[in-house]
């Protein structure tokens, strides 16, 4: 018996479709067999499975997939009763109860909300159900969409804490070159970093059925590595690919997290991926090196500027005088109350600005944040 590892598992659109661009229930039974075989070596799984827009376009009496938003979301909203009621039968079969979770971008940046999908999945990882994730297609705007599901995974993955994130595509990893255009790309097996070269590697959204391409996966992998989830990029149509995945046996690539970096933990990974941001705080050479080397607070006294109108508790972008992101942070004051206090030293600030923390941003709620294209 190994020990457990909670797993999430993402599948994309071009892994469970066929040539026509219609979902493939072969591909989803052998989808289904995969899981319920690293399920059978204890490990907890929450799958991340896009196909609603897919399995639902024909019923819609599309004859391809659709392009206009509208009538994508409407193929979702039949396609994903369909596709949870394929899975739900299958996964029965082999003894699990599957269940449906729908999410949009703006449920995870409401903390409370975020806080409330860990806790429902952790109830039902802790019963053996295997929770199914997917975009809340049908009642997103544009503007506020995930967009694609590697992005949502790696999200996941944070939410839940997971041990390792397991991306299955049409493709059997990250090559340095788009293999199917150029047929001398080799396969990178382990990647440490995500290096400006790795992101040409994976070029521009680059997919006939999905959404994202490779430079999706790299988006994601940026975000679960930086949750010190170790992630791995690999071909679904591989028999064995996930359990061979967790034994790392399979052929794909490995990105592994910085050892010696303690990844971010759940609030932290919220703050950064998930909270979007009220406003920004513009700080000063001496703040910088203050909060990002010598792990000391952001005090009011390192605040040049004031952009926004946030309020105590929001999360806002804190900024280099020179424009550079420095990382976000929970704020302490009010958007307000920071433009008459910038640049003060904490005795000097008036007593009728009244706070709990004093500080303008405390270390435990600041985090330096990778860049990521965030759709
Ligand atoms: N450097 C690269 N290595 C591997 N695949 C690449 C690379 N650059 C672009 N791609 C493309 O990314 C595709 C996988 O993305 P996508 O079709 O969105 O899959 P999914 O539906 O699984 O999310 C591959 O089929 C390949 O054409
Ligand atoms: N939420 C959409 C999937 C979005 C999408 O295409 O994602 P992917 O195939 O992972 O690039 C659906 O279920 O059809």
């Amino acid at each position: 018996m190994t020990d457990t590892k909670r797993i999430v598992v993402k599948i994309g659109s071009s892994s469970l479709t066929s040539r026509n661009g219609e979902i493939s229930l072969r591909k989803l039974d052998r989808l289904v067999d995969e899981i319920a075989l690293i399920k059978e070596e204890g490990h907890e799984v929450v799958l991340v499975s896009s196909g609603a827009v897919a399995a639902g376009y024909r019923k819609l009496g599309l004859i391809e997939r659709p392009t206009k938003l509208a009538e994508k979301q409407a193929a979702a909203s039949i396609g994903q009763c369909l596709l949870m009621e394929a899975y739900s039968e299958r996964f029965i079969s082999h003894g699990y109860i599957a269940s449906q979770i729908l999410i949009t971008r703006s449920d995870f940046s409401d903390q409370m909300r975020y806080m409330n999908a860990r806790n429902t999945i952790q109830v039902l990882l802790e019963r053996g159900v295997v929770p199914i994730v997917n975009e809340n297609d049908t009642i997103t705007i544009k503007q506020l969409k995930f967009g694609d599901n590697d992005t949502l995974s790696a999200k996941v993955a944070g939410l839940v804490e997971a041990d390792e994130l397991i991306i299955l595509s049409d493709i059997d990893g990250l090559y340095d070159d788009n293999p199917k255009t150029n047929p001398k790309a080799t396969l990178l097996e382990e990647v440490r970093e995500i290096t400006p070269e790795i992101e040409a590697a994976a070029g521009d959204s680059n997919s006939d059925v999905g959404t994202g391409g490779m430079s999706s996966k790299i988006d994601a992998v940026k975000i679960s590595l930086a949750a010190g989830i170790e992630t791995f990029i690999g071909d679904a149509n591989k028999s064995n690919i996930l359990s061979d995945a967790v034994h790392h046996s399979a052929r794909g690539t490995y990105f592994k997290p910085d050892e010696k970096e303690e990844g971010l933990d759940v609030t932290q990974h919220w703050i950064a991926f998930n909270s979007g941001s009220k406003g920004e705080v513009i700080i000063d050479d001496g703040a910088r090196v203050a909060i990002t080397e010598k792990q000391s607070h952001l005090l009011p006294q390192g605040v040049r500027e004031v952009n926004g109108d946030f309020d105590c508790g929001d999360v806002v972008v804190i900024r280099h005088l020179n424009g550079e992101e420095v990382g976000r942070g929970v704020i302490n004051y009010s958007a307000e109350q920071l433009r008459k206090i910038k640049r003060l030293k904490l005795n000097d600030i008036p007593a009728d600005i009244k706070v709990t923390k004093s500080e303008a941003i405390r270390q435990d709620e600041f985090v330096c944040v990778p860049s990521v294209t965030m759709s």
